[in-house]
């Protein structure tokens, strides 16, 4: 069977890698692409790297354009999925890719990002226990955030396997300036990126946080402290999220090795790279794969945990076909691949 598909936010990064995917993918046909401020234009001028569909014309996102798909892909700015889902029907799976639907607590949403709660969806992150079971067969999807896939992803097994206390948690996270998408933002102009790297939202301040305690909270009975610090680094794509927390007992680099590797063994897009071997941005780079390394810093009794993905792919439009293939019962892996493009 093939299902008819439609993206709204076409013109974006996260639109573009969508389609970038979505063009690989056999079980799938594109329909309409629809933007905003783009209306009327070629999708070419937008993203010249989509040749197949440089000649389409972005349309208008409204209701009446996206109807007749058997999946709506949401790729818009925080804030606008909730009214275009409740015009679009309950058989049509909806698979947002931005924070509306992400966070079952209320009160965190308005507290980190101050409007109106829309609720939660069954989320996009096949790798969390009991993800999976709530995706298949479902309407709708809230893709994670880009941070909280690197940082969940490295720090599931040691809170789930009880290595670490996880009301100490650290995280700090480079990612690629794409991460912030199209829109032009003065601290983003190449001048002032090329050859720097700063920090933002610190002090927990970034609306990641409570996703990844959110989270990491699924999978344990304690409570869940994480201090997450981003910071913007000299790349387009990538995230490698540098994770650490007290070791419980008596915690060695063999025994979380061996824990990791139970945990992940059956996960096709995520490797836990041989001892010794690091996570790196440019190894995932356009694939749809997450690398993890975990060691015991036995002098400082934490354990270090680090993954590297693309922001893009794994991160927001690669997780986002995997959990769409779960919910149609496809294979998870169709049209996904773990393979990069580096240098
Ligand atoms: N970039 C990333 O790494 C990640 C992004 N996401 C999420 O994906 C979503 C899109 O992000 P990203 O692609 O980076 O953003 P961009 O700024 O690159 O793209 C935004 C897209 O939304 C369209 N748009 C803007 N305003 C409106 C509106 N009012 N109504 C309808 N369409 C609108 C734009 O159309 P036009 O160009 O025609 O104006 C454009 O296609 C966001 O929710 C983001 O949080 C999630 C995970 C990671
Ligand atoms: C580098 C950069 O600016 N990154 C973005 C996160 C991108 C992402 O995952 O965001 P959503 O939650 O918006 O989907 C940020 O920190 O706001």
């Amino acid at each position: 069977m093939t299902y008819k598909v439609a993206v709204a936010g076409c013109t974006g990064y996260a639109g573009g890698e969508l389609l970038r995917i979505l063009l690989q993918h056999p079980e799938v046909e594109i329909g309409v692409l629809t933007g905003n401020s783009s209306v009327g234009e070629r999708l070419g001028d937008h993203q010249p790297h989509l040749a197949p569909l440089a000649d389409r014309i972005v349309a208008p996102t409204t209701a009446e354009e996206l109807a007749g798909h058997d999946v709506v892909f949401l790729a818009l700015p925080h804030g606008t999925s909730a009214a275009i889902a409740e015009q679009l029907g309950d058989d049509v799976l909806i698979v947002d890719a931005g924070a509306d639907f992400r966070l079952n607590d209320a009160a965190a949403w308005e507290q980190f990002y101050g409007s109106p709660y829309a609720g939660t969806w069954p989320y996009g992150l096949p790798e969390l226990p009991g993800a999976r079971d709530a995706l298949e067969g479902s309407k709708r999807i809230a893709v994670p955030g880009c941070y909280p896939t690197a940082s969940t992803l490295a720090l599931l097994p040691a809170v789930a396997g009880g290595l670490v206390d996880p009301t100490q948690i650290s995280i700090v996270a480079a990612s690629g300036t794409s991460g912030a998408g199209k829109a032009a933002k003065p601290h983003l102009i190449g001048s002032e990126v090329m050859g720097s790297m700063s920090p933002y939202g610190v002090g927990g301040g970034h609306r990641h946080t409570p996703e990844i305690t959110q989270n990491l909270l699924s999978v344990t009975e304690s409570e869940v402290s994480v201090s997450f610090t981003p910071l913007l680094a000299p790349m387009p794509r990538g995230i490698l999220a540098t994770c650490s927390a007290p070791i419980v007992g008596d915690v060695s680099t063999a025994i979380a090795r061996a824990t990791y590797e139970a945990f992940y063994a059956d996960e096709p897009f995520v490797d836990l790279l041989p001892e010794g071997s690091w996570p790196q941005t440019a190894a995932v780079v356009g694939s749809n794969r997450a690398t993890v390394q975990v060691v015991a810093d036995l002098a400082a009794r934490r354990l270090i945990a680090i993954s590297a993905i693309d922001n893009l792919t794994k991160g927001t439009a690669g997780g986002a076909v995997q959990s769409m293939n779960i919910a149609l019962g496809l294979d998870e892996s169709t049209g996904l691949s773990t393979t990069g493009v580096a240098p």
